[in-house]
């Protein structure tokens, strides 16, 4: 089974343009999961753009069913992830200038660091996903850390995909036959879309999570979140 992890940056993005409080983050995690997503996932970046530190202290008692933390393991969002304990805590290497997730990790030259942080997270019952690309050398680097998972970066799939470019499914195919034969889970993520997420979870073996926020969002502005969370979840059946 594949779950839904509905990512609510934008959603943030949307009540700091105005400086208030609406849409209410909070309400919105809460309506989510009331409509069926098995998840919510946030990503506060250091400049705080969209998603808050504050914002997720204020999630926390209201996500009752996957709670996934997305960030680069700077020393503060470590101390934050220690402090809220969510389900998961996902490892982004984002530069602080970067205007949306572009890489994954490179699980070979920074093992030692990615292993000393994911020994610290596992050991405090938080579950650990590292962001990599698909390339078999970075899925056997990310095992090598003691993680729980891998979340495959999607981008490259969705561009080629639009472009009406299949074959670009393979090399995340390949990579999830590498993972679960080293017993890794599979998550993915990243301009996943309604258009291009069933053909998808059809051909990668093992995908556990999906998580999704800027596609669902704006799919929402047109057929109402309500709906938009029932398309994903029928797409992932
Ligand atoms: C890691 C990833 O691909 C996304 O989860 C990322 O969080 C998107 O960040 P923005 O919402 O800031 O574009
Ligand atoms: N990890 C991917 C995520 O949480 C959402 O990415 P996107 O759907 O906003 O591109």
């Amino acid at each position: 089974m594949t779950k839904l992890s509905v990512n609510i940056n934008k959603i943030a993005t949307l009540r700091n343009s105005r400086g208030g409080d609406v849409p209410n983050v909070v309400q919105f995690a809460k309506d989510v999961q009331r409509y069926g997503a098995e998840g919510v996932t946030v990503h506060p970046r250091p400049d705080e753009r969209h998603i808050r530190y504050q914002d997720v202290y204020d999630l926390k008692p209201e996500i009752y069913t996957e709670f996934n933390i997305e960030g680069n393991p700077m020393p503060k969002f470590i101390d934050m992830v220690l402090e809220v304990k969510p389900t998961q805590v996902t490892l982004v290497p984002d530069g602080e200038d970067a205007i949306t997730s572009n890489a994954g990790w490179d699980t070979v030259k920074n093992k030692t660091f990615l292993t000393e942080v994911i020994s610290e997270f596992k050991s405090n019952g938080i579950r650990t996903s590292i962001f990599v690309d698909p390339y078999l050398n970075m899925v056997e680097g990310a095992k090598a850390t003691g993680t729980d998972r891998i979340e495959l970066y999607t981008e490259t799939y969705a561009q080629q995909y639009k472009l009406g470019n299949k074959k670009a499914i393979e090399p995340y195919m390949e990579c999830a036959g590498l993972a679960n034969s080293l017993q890794l889970g599979i998550n993915a993520g990243h301009d996943l879309s309604l258009e291009n997420i069933k053909f998808f979870k059809e051909n990668i073996t093992g995908l556990l999570e999906v998580s999704i926020g800027h596609a669902l969002i704006t799919e929402s502005l047109y057929f109402g979140i309500e709906n938009v969370v029932q398309m994903y979840l029928h797409r992932l059946q």
